[in-house]
């Protein structure tokens, strides 16, 4: 099975030229480390109402500059929704800025970040997919709908990296398809985590390097036995085993700056972001 590797390089001031990153901003408060965000990133999209976070707290972010040169500088390329909560006064600014908007008020069955998803696979259809990276701002906190419509997108794109990004955590998804190393960025992110199956339960799970590792012994093996043997009667194969309504691994812990992980589903993996 391929390796995935992940690293939240993108939070730190300089980064390596690879993936390719496109940042997604959302309708709600920008994250302390936006404008980093919109440094590293490629492709800038507003998701509808995001053009209004930009507009309004881009400035008070960088409060020792003016905010009309901060509004230039931090121009989106794209404005892409159903456009009902975009100001008028927010979307004639960066139309006559040359920012592309695009009104899908058409469709009311996805939501705004979907949109903005797609059209950024459709930007780098020749791109490999595994080098593009999209962050989105602003993706948690606030209203539940919201938030796991935001999840939802993980899911519907389970093939494209995407990373949900709020002050205090990021989200993304680890494809079943593939094993994974998590490299811990430790002066940013950690020690809180969570590995939680999403869709459906995971039958089997194997991790290393967290506090609480799900340990996967194969039954009717020599392992099995070896450990039966040593008296470890309570290794529970059924600990690898996680769903909602039985064992989901949340308030774990990182203990070492890698950490692996491989199920037989697609798992959620989250970790806190350090304050300030
Ligand atoms: N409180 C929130 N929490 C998380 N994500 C949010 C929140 N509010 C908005 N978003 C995200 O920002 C995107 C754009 O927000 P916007 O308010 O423009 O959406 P909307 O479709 O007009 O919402 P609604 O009509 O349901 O209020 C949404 O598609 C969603 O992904
Ligand atoms: C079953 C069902 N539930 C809710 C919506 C509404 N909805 C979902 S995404 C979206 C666009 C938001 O910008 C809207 C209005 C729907 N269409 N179908």
């Amino acid at each position: 099975m391929e390796l995935m590797s992940h690293s939240s390089t993108f939070l730190l001031p300089t980064i390596p030229p690879s993936p390719t990153y496109a940042l997604v901003v959302l309708n709600q408060s920008l994250p302390r480390f936006a404008p980093l965000l919109w440094k590293h990133a490629q492709l800038r999209l507003c998701a509808d109402g995001g053009a209004n976070r930009v507009y309004d707290d881009m400035p008070l972010l960088l409060p020792h500059e003016n905010a009309f040169d901060v509004r230039k500088r931090y121009k989106p390329d794209v404005i892409k929704g159903d456009m009902d909560s975009i100001r008028k006064e927010v979307l004639e600014f960066y139309a006559n800025m040359g920012t592309k908007i695009i009104d899908e008020s058409d469709d009311q069955d996805t939501t705004d970040l979907h949109k903005c998803v797609a059209y950024i696979c459709d930007w780098a259809p020749d791109l490999d997919k595994s080098n593009l990276c999209i962050l989105v701002a602003g993706a948690l906190g606030g209203r539940f709908d919201h938030e796991i419509g935001n999840i939802n997108v993980l899911c519907r794109f389970s093939t494209v990296r995407i990373i949900l990004i709020s002050d205090d955590c990021l989200i993304h998804l680890l494809p079943r398809t593939h094993c994974h190393e998590i490299h811990i960025q430790p002066t940013i992110e950690g020690p809180h985590c969570g590995l939680i199956p999403i869709g459906m339960p995971s039958g089997s799970t194997t991790t290393t390097g967290l506090q609480w590792d799900l340990v996967c012994i194969p039954v009717g093996t020599w392992v099995e036995d070896f450990l039966l043997g040593c008296g470890m009667t309570g290794m529970p194969h059924a600990e690898t085993e996680m769903k909602f309504g039985g064992l989901i691994s949340t308030s774990n812990i990182v203990k070492g700056e890698k950490i692996t992980v491989q199920s037989d589903s697609d798992l959620l993996w989250t970790i806190n972001i350090k304050k300030l």
